[in-house]
């Protein structure tokens, strides 16, 4: 392949004269076509070869993660020998097992485990990242959010004598900690901006108290302060001094220990600083928690903060950091992309049919991208819903009061669902989250999977829903427009959206190896490796039957769009590609007609003005023969392998985006249709759920026996989990509203001011995000307060022309033509397996 790739453009010409002077009539351009026909057909070589290197370096990759866990069990049986031996757990020749459960405390530890926090067993590495710690190891432990890493510093704080010091980057974080440690009757306390005067004399007191001498009083068992505390307050670092000297000073924990790392995505200069810690107290021992740390993050955090070298948990040695690493792979979650209607309230309905069919009683989440999109969708799942889904609005914009009563509320299950911008969710740690829905796309998939993963905090199944439809790609492409990276990020939010086949979780695991360099082990659990298919999200349990594969036909389909794109001589937006390509205003041989008139679209919109003529006869040789719906599917799609590429136009009021040629979109129009329809071009195909015969469109709702291998093939293997269960989701499809359809393309509302960007990091994202929630309750006994911003909201509420209030009944749908009317979405309930829906075979959309 090497030799391949040296080859120059030179070379062609050199072959393209050879062929010339070979080609019977001599015509040049035909040289030309055959070189064109080479260079494709060799770029297709590569593309495959490529492919397949990449299969082939994850499989190797999970054959390694395999080995290593055999060999940890290996020595795992060692070391439990050894730990037999000796209560401590230690051994000179096998190292020490700190996943044993054999230590002279483990009985203590368990007692206190039930008695303080309630949990009657530990989870994952939990018992390790104890056991490491009380033995006074510097440990780093990488679990998954919600994988309840807190416990493991928590726990042993309450068995030793002196006060463990966390460090958190968030104030949210630490109320949140501090809020549930006190629940639990543990004294912890935190010095930070937003902790009052009072407060932190009283504080200080306590551990000058305690670094003089035999303590007087309740010792501070833990206590909390944000890096900005180590980095600049020289009276806590004489504080730490005195504790340090005194022998109180337990334990230092450096919570989201990736922020010490330039490499990470996180990076947060005071972070750095904590390097002083091993300097100035070179005897207390380090914990570093994080959910996610590639090894060029690992080895940074343990050489910034001087941590020694790294020794496995199994079998470890007795000066190492103790390293425990459990699988990013949260198998309680079960992933849904659902198809998203285009009427605003239609996607309501659609939604509020959701929560009803599957959650009705349970608590969740609902994120949206705009301020405004909280606030009307709380306001229409009450009303539509006729006050069964108690719903309350969560956004930077939310006074702190209210924000209190919501969070109160959410916590006393009064607020059944939160419906939220991204400023929801750091330091909210409830537990039985039994859904997340994401209303629209997250600007990307980094974000959607921490959002999605505040579902099942409590290892009970979730569901974690995104709606989506493919207009959909231009708001985000407009809302990440000119954000560093954010356009590659929408593409990847877009590509997991769009695609019907792949496993979420192999969706997950490609794209954090490709964007944080995360290896592909990380996904793997002891029964299963990365690439085995999860089993139990939607493309796993979709059946094989309901999908349909448009072959020859999608690869002529993409071809007459990129020769539409190419002929229009400007650049189009979605709609109007569309429009164009499928003969509707412009298509006509005979009458060219302005693309953008004919539809009475692009006035006085800034490049819309133009008009595009294209005749899609000559061009394309016909009209694209798909519905509307897959055309723009496969823009969408086109869009995110590269062959169509986007361009923006911002004035101060709307950003218009529009796609336009790519650099490869001449591999596929260097072909003539009948090359492509021959087989030549690109390697393309575009998968569709099939509807069925009376419109409806199956969705998912495959089990076991429909679970593909990592070739996409089917597999006669079945699942050996209980996961995987056929599922049945139905789904309300209706039509798009007029006002949708009026907006559905050109014109972007440059909402980005309304959008909440990334979570607060200081005082005032303290204020934002932390001080409580806002509700939208119909309960007689709310606050007045309440009612009346309830009553003000609906006043403003981008939906409220069709909500009247207080509801009734839900709306009655207007018949439209075409549309069947809105169906009920049903989709097995996640609270536990014993409620779930009964599993079904089909799994329709009304449409
Ligand atoms: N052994 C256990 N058994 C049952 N529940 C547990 C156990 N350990 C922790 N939890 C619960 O799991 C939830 C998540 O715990 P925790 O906040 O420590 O997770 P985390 O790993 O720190 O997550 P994040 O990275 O999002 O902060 C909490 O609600 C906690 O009470």
């Amino acid at each position: 392949m090497a030799i391949a790739l040296r080859l120059s453009l030179e070379d062609y010409h050199a072959r393209a004269a050879n062929s010339n002077a070979r080609a019977p009539n001599g015509h040049a351009s035909s040289s030309k076509e055959r070189t064109v026909d080479n260079i494709a057909a060799e770029i297709r070589e590569f593309e495959v070869k490529k492919a397949k290197l990449e299969a082939e370096k994850a499989r190797v990759e999970s054959c390694l993660h395999v080995l290593y866990q055999e060999l940890e069990e290996k020595q795992r049986t060692e070391s439990a020998v050894f730990a037999r031996r000796d209560t401590k757990g230690k051994s000179k020749a096998g190292g020490i097992d700190y996943n044993s459960s054999e230590f002279e405390w483990s009985g203590a530890l368990e007692a206190k485990l039930k008695e303080v926090f309630g949990h009657d067993s530990f989870r994952l590495c939990q018992e390790g990242i104890c056991n490491a710690s009380m033995d006074g190891r510097d440990v780093v432990a990488i679990m998954p959010t919600g994988g309840g890493k807190s416990l493991g510093y928590q726990l042993p704080a309450l068995m030793v004598p002196g006060c463990s010091l966390v460090i958190s980057p968030l104030l949210a974080l630490i109320s949140d900690q501090i809020m549930h440690l006190h629940e639990a009757g543990v004294d912890a306390v935190m010095l930070t901006g937003a902790t009052s005067k009072e407060d932190s004399d009283r504080i200080y007191k306590r551990l000058q108290a305690m670094g003089s001498g035999p303590s007087v009083g309740p010792e501070i068992k833990l206590c909390y302060v944000t890096p900005e505390k180590i980095a600049n307050s020289k009276k806590f670092l004489t504080a730490l001094d005195r504790l340090y000297k005194a022998g109180k000073l337990a334990r230092f924990v450096v919570d989201e220990a990736h922020c010490v790392s330039s490499q990470g995505h996180d990076f947060r200069p005071d972070y750095q600083k904590l390097s002083t810690l091993r300097e100035r107290f070179p005897d207390v021992p380090i914990l570093a928690l994080s959910a996610t740390c590639p090894a060029q993050v690992l080895w940074d955090l343990t050489k910034t903060l001087r941590m020694p070298k790294l020794t496995m948990a199994s079998a470890a040695d007795v000066d190492g950091t103790v390293l425990f690493s459990t699988s990013l792979y949260r198998k309680n979650l079960h992933y849904y992309v659902l198809p998203k209607p285009a009427g605003g309230n239609d996607s309501i309905m659609a939604m509020r049919d959701y929560i009803l069919n599957n959650h009705r009683n349970d608590t969740g989440i609902v994120y949206c991208l705009t301020k405004k999109d909280c606030e009307s969708v709380a306001e229409s799942l009450t009303t539509l819903s006729e006050g069964q889904i108690k719903t309350g609005v969560y956004h930077a914009d939310v006074p702190d009061t209210r924000k209190e009563m919501l969070h109160r509320q959410w916590r006393e299950g009064r607020v059944k669902v939160v419906c939220a911008t991204i400023a929801f969710g750091l330091g909210i740690d409830k537990g039985d989250v039994r859904f997340v829905i994401h209303h629209t796309l997250s600007k990307s998939l980094d974000g959607f999977y921490q959002e999605s993963g505040r579902a099942g905090r409590d290892g009970k199944d979730a569901d974690c829903v995104l709606y989506y439809r493919a207009q959909d790609a231009t708001r985000i492409a407009s809302l990440t427009y000119g954000e560093r990276g954010g356009q590659e990020k929408a593409l990847a939010m877009l590509a997991f959206a769009c695609d019907v086949e792949e496993c979420r979780k192999i969706q997950f695991a490609n794209y954090f190896n490709k964007s944080s360099k995360l290896s592909f082990s990380s996904w793997a659990t002891a029964e299963e490796d990365t690439l085995t298919r999860c089993g139990h999200c939607d493309n796993c349990t979709r059946p094989p039957e309901t999908l349909e594969h448009l072959g020859v036909r999608g690869r002529v389909a993409a071809w007459q769009l990129l020769r539409v794109v190419e002929e229009a001589g400007q650049e189009l937006t979605m709609a109007q590609l569309c429009d164009l390509a499928r003969g509707l205003g412009g298509g006509s041989a005979k009458e060219k007609e302005p693309a953008a008139a004919a539809k009475g679209k692009g006035k006085g919109r800034g490049r819309g003005k133009e008009k595009a003529y294209v005749d899609v006869h000559e061009v394309a040789g016909g009209k694209v023969e798909l519905s509307k719906e897959q055309t723009e599917t496969l823009c969408v799609r086109l869009l995110v392998e590269g062959y169509l590429a986007l361009s923006f136009s911002s004035t101060a009021y709307t950003t218009n985006v529009y796609l336009k040629q790519s650099k490869k979109t001449g591999r596929f129009t260097a072909f003539s249709r009948e090359d492509i329809e021959a087989g030549k071009g690109p390697a393309f195909d575009c998968a569709f759920v099939k509807k069925t015969a009376k419109g409806r469109k199956s969705v998912a709702g495959a089990g076991p026996s429909s679970a593909k291998n990592a070739n996409g093939t089917a597999s006669p293997e079945k699942p050996k989990s209980t996961r995987g269960k056929r599922k049945r989701i139905e789904v309300s499809v209706t039509p798009p509203s007029t006002d949708d359809e009026k907006g559905r393309d050109i014109r972007i509302d440059n909402d980005k001011d309304d959008i909440e960007d990334e979570a607060p990091t200081d005082q005032e994202q303290y204020k934002a995000e932390m001080s409580g929630f806002i509700i939208s309750d119909s309960e007689s006994d709310i606050e007045e307060s309440d009612m009346e911003w309830q009553t003000s909201l609906r006043g403003r509420s981008r939906v409220s022309a069709n909500v009247k209030e207080p509801a009734k009944a839900p709306p009655v749908k207007r018949a439209r033509k075409s549309f069947a009317g809105n169906g009920s979405a049903r989709l097995p309930a996640a609270t536990s397996s014993s409620s779930r829906t009964p599993p079904e075979d089909v799994i329709e959309i009304s449409d």
